[in-house]
Formats: C-alpha cells, sequence, structure tokens
C-alpha cells in the first residue's frame, strides 16, 4: 500500500537553458505541489504504514530549503526543472525516509513531472 503527503512551496526560478525567447528563461515564480508518496505495509497495531507527521518532519528540512527560494541559487538546482527538483528531492529525502516510492513535482494545475529514483 502507500501513502501521500502534499506539500506546497511558494518559489521563483528561470530555466537558463532554454532558447532566449522562451517564456520560462524569464524570472517567475510557482505554487510547487510537491507530493512525497511512501510504500509498505500497514502494520497490525497502528493499523498505518507511517504516521503522516513522521512523513513530514522528514520533509521539513527540504521544504525550508525550497520555500521562497529561488531556486536557481540551491546547490544542485541551478537548472531548476520539475525533472531536477523531483531527484534533488528524492535523492536528500530518501536517506530519512527509506520507504520513499515517489516524489511528484508539479509546477502549475497541468504540467509536473513523477520520479521513482530509477535515474
Ligand atoms: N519537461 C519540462 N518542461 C517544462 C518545464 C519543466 O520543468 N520540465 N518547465 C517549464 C516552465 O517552468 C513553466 O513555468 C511551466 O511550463 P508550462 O506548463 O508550459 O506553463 P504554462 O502554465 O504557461 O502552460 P500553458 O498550458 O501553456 O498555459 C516549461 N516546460
Ligand atoms: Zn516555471
Amino acid at each position: 500500500m502507500e501513502i501521500f503527503k502534499i506539500f506546497t512551496i511558494e518559489a521563483a526560478h528561470l530555466l537558463p537553458n532554454v532558447p532566449e525567447a522562451h517564456k520560462c528563461r524569464r524570472l517567475h515564480g510557482h505554487s510547487f505541489r510537491i507530493e512525497i508518496r511512501v510504500a509498505g505495509p500497514v502494520e497490525e497495531k497502528s493499523g498505518w504504514i507511517m504516521d503522516f507527521a513522521d512523513l513530514s518532519r522528514a520533509f521539513q528540512p527540504i521544504y525550508e530549503q525550497l520555500d521562497h527560494h529561488y531556486l536557481n541559487e540551491i546547490e544542485g538546482l541551478q537548472n531548476p526543472t520539475s525533472e531536477h527538483l523531483a531527484r534533488w528531492i528524492w535523492r536528500r529525502l530518501k536517506p530519512a525516509l527509506p520507504a520513499l516510492s515517489e516524489v511528484i513535482v508539479r509546477e502549475t494545475c497541468t504540467a509536473g513531472c513523477a520520479y521513482r529514483g530509477e535515474d
């Protein structure tokens, strides 16, 4: 079974490698919706995979690094596409959350990226 928590991060970015005329070359911001998924068995006694609060606690340091920041200035996010952001979050969260199964980053209501640690 899988559980998830959704966090919203307000952040600015630009994409430095797109052509000059591309709209994403200009500085702009998003309310990034970050979905963190954890998979595992449901414990008999608690009736849950893990406490949502523990998931939130594990994500908190990452939230603080990203929220209300200019993503391009963060080490490893010089080209902060959804793909890079999802992988960046995965690499930082996995040690604290070994049962992490998926990181979903939504830049807008209609566009985003899902990462399961494959590359
Ligand atoms: N594969 C990716 N493509 C794009 C990314 C990305 O991270 N990965 N990022 C962007 C921009 O950051 C942009 O802000 C979001 O793109 P887009 O969905 O095109 O923006 P709109 O909401 O304006 O889209 P419309 O559907 O045209 O309104 C671009 N591409
Ligand atoms: Zn953008």
